[in-house]
């Protein structure tokens, strides 16, 4: 009840209002903190975004905050040029630099990751310390056109400490404005799908590649800014304003605050510039005392103040389409299948997906030896064997997790064979995992949304800015989770982060989720593993949904009643070989079959 007083938007709108006339009554020393709050808030965003939503580790973050810092203060100093065109400017450039160190980031994880981020914060250190020309070296850099100094023109006017508080201000708002729109649309989610995992996000046509390559050039546009508006506030910048404690200190905002969300590094930020403020020994212990604090948050707080308040960031527009767009209708019904989906499966019912004499060797284990298969349109392919006969291989190589051996794979005549995961994922191979593979931390909604991902169409411009078809986009993918949770009894969990429910319900958000992708082909490995009966047949009426509107089905399971209850073919594998091909009825009868794997348990 007080958290939704508190977000309400009169309180919001109360809060920002008291923001902008509250330094009428400061005096200039708290006015300056607050200052340094705003750009604190800003480097907070800025590694929330990186590392809180894509999962991408930063330790030499403090670079991007100086690249800013010199850029907008050089241009200031050598070419008199206004505050307001250093920032945009810094913004750009840093997203460039961001973008460049991005290339090499994206083929990096974890701790070479972590040590490359940290080489990168040395190298720009080095940089701001050799370059003196430019920099001033070790001296620094003085004379930056500053308000607290008066020499900072807006338009021609002198601006006091008070006026440059209001430009932090707007640009704060501004910029947390922005990132809302940006983390509740289908690119935010994106983030947050690489960063749990990459290979359920890649299995729904998200590169993420290009995931993490935005979330740098982002993540560094902002933390320029932010450094734009330190050196203006300074007057005087030198390479220890950015050096590694200045890295650890942005970490830990965002850590603190709570990753992940969008109020936590607001809070992580005001912890970090009111604390030490007002406790001056911590300057003096600050080493001992931000890794003390690292390690305080990870034991007792792992999600942060966001995380003890029961702050959660929702990452989708639900509440504010319902607002803002109702009126208008929609071009699409909202139903599963659009005009192409429905198009594709009036074609003619020649095979979609040829695999042609695939091997597949795992060092000297030949998993999977000259396995031919062809599927049409509207069919299911049971697909059964023992354990470890190469049932799962052989969809690891259609959805191209593993490359293949030998062979070839084509679907919709193009030839798939060993493309990425995603690429193949965008032709409309759609599939599931043993396990399901949905984001835990995000809701059953958000979930199904992620399913939604290879069919938006809207920019990165009109996603952040909130533009009326990226809206009305974010209203179709919404109707159709909305239909598919009533199809799947779903509609009740909704709001429910998706590791909460319980295993049977998992998996069939993420058959869900699959069938939300609008799949051209369908693969689903063990699905039925672990459900009750009641899920059961909640299963079998969604594959039967999902034959009716004519999708391909590879079904693999060891559940032989609702294997054959479903098919139109079948295809037993034993060893990596195929020993039957044909109908239900005729492998029943098979003794090969009945001798490698109906004569043994097979039930799940
Ligand atoms: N990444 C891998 N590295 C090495 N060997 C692998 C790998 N993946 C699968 N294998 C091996 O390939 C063979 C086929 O495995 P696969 O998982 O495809 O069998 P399966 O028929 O799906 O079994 P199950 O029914 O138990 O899931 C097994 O011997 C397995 O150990």
């Amino acid at each position: 009840m007080f958290k939704e007083r508190l977000f309400h938007p009169i309180s919001k709108i109360s809060f920002i209002i008291l923001l902008f006339i509250a330094p009428l009554f400061f005096s200039d020393s708290n006015i300056q903190l607050f200052i340094f709050w705003g750009i604190n808030i800003l480097l907070a965003q800025s590694i929330n975004l990186l590392s809180g939503f894509s999962g991408q580790i930063s330790l030499g973050h403090a670079a991007f905050y100086a690249i800013g810092a010199y850029t907008s203060a050089t241009l200031m100093i050598h070419f008199g040029l206004s505050i307001f065109i250093t920032i945009v400017i810094a913004a750009i450039f840093n997203a460039f630099v961001g973008f460049l160190l991005s290339i090499p980031a994206r083929r990096v994880k974890e701790f070479y990751l972590a040590m490359m981020t940290l080489g990168f914060g040395f190298i720009i250190q080095e940089i701001v310390k050799e370059w003196s020309s430019v920099t001033g070296g070790v001296m620094g850099l003085s004379g930056i056109p500053s308000a607290k100094l008066g020499t900072l023109n807006f338009f021609g006017i002198q601006a006091n400490m008070v006026m440059y508080y209001w430009l932090v201000l707007v640009i704060v708002i501004v910029t947390m404005w922005l990132l809302k729109n940006f983390v509740q649309s289908y690119m935010g989610r994106s983030f947050l799908a690489v960063h749990r995992s990459e290979l359920s996000a890649e299995s729904l046509g998200i590169s993420p590649g290009s995931a993490k390559q935005l979330a740098y050039t982002l993540s560094a546009s902002i933390a320029g800014i932010a450094g734009a508006l330190y050196a203006s506030q300074m007057a005087y910048i030198g390479s220890n304003s950015f050096d590694m404690m200045q890295s650890i200190g942005i970490l830990i905002m965002g850590i603190l605050g709570g990753f992940g969300t969008l109020i936590g590094p607001i809070l992580g930020a005001a912890f970090l510039t009111f604390v030490p403020n007002k406790l001056q020994f911590i300057q003096d212990f600050q080493l001992m005392i931000y890794s003390l604090l690292l390690v305080i948050s990870f034991l007792f707080i792992p999600n942060g103040f966001a995380g003890l308040l029961k702050i959660r960031t929702s990452l989708e527009k639900g509440n504010r389409i319902n607002k803002s767009i109702k009126a208008i209708p929609l071009k699409n019904d909202g139903k599963l299948l659009n005009e192409k989906q429905s198009s594709f499966l009036k074609k003619s019912f020649s095979p979609i997906l040829n695999v042609k004499e695939v091997v597949k060797d795992f060092g000297g284990l030949r998993a999977l030896n000259d396995v031919t298969i062809s599927l049409s349109k509207g069919q299911i392919l049971g697909l059964i064997g023992p354990n470890g006969s190469g049932k799962s291989t052989l969809v690891n190589l259609i959805s191209g997790v593993y490359p293949v051996s030998k062979g070839e794979i084509h679907f919709n005549g193009k030839d798939i064979t060993n493309m990425a995961t995603h690429s193949i994922a965008r032709y409309g191979i759609i599939r599931t995992f043993q396990d399901p593979h949905n984001v835990p931390t995000m809701t059953v909604k958000e979930n199904l949304l992620l399913g939604t991902h290879r069919l938006f169409k809207s920019s990165l411009l009109a996603c952040t800015l909130n533009a009326n078809h990226s809206l009305r986009e974010e209203e179709q993918m919404l109707t159709r989770v909305t239909e598919i949770m009533e199809l799947c009894d779903l509609t009740d969990y909704a709001d429910e982060l998706a590791g909460n429910l319980p295993y049977g319900m998992q998996r069939m958000v993420e058959v869900a989720r699959a069938i939300l992708a609008e799949p051209q082909l369908l693969l689903l490995d063990e699905p039925a593993a672990g459900l009750s009966e009641g899920e059961l047949e909640e299963l079998n009426r969604l594959i039967r949904y999902v034959k009716n509107q004519g999708i391909p089905v590879i079904l693999i399971d060891h559940h032989m009643d609702f294997v054959t209850g479903l098919v139109d073919e079948i295809l037993v594998l034993e060893s990596g070989g195929v020993i039957y091909s044909g109908s239900v009825e005729g492998m029943q009868k098979d003794h090969h079959v009945i001798r490698a794997y109906l004569g043994v348990e097979h039930h799940a």
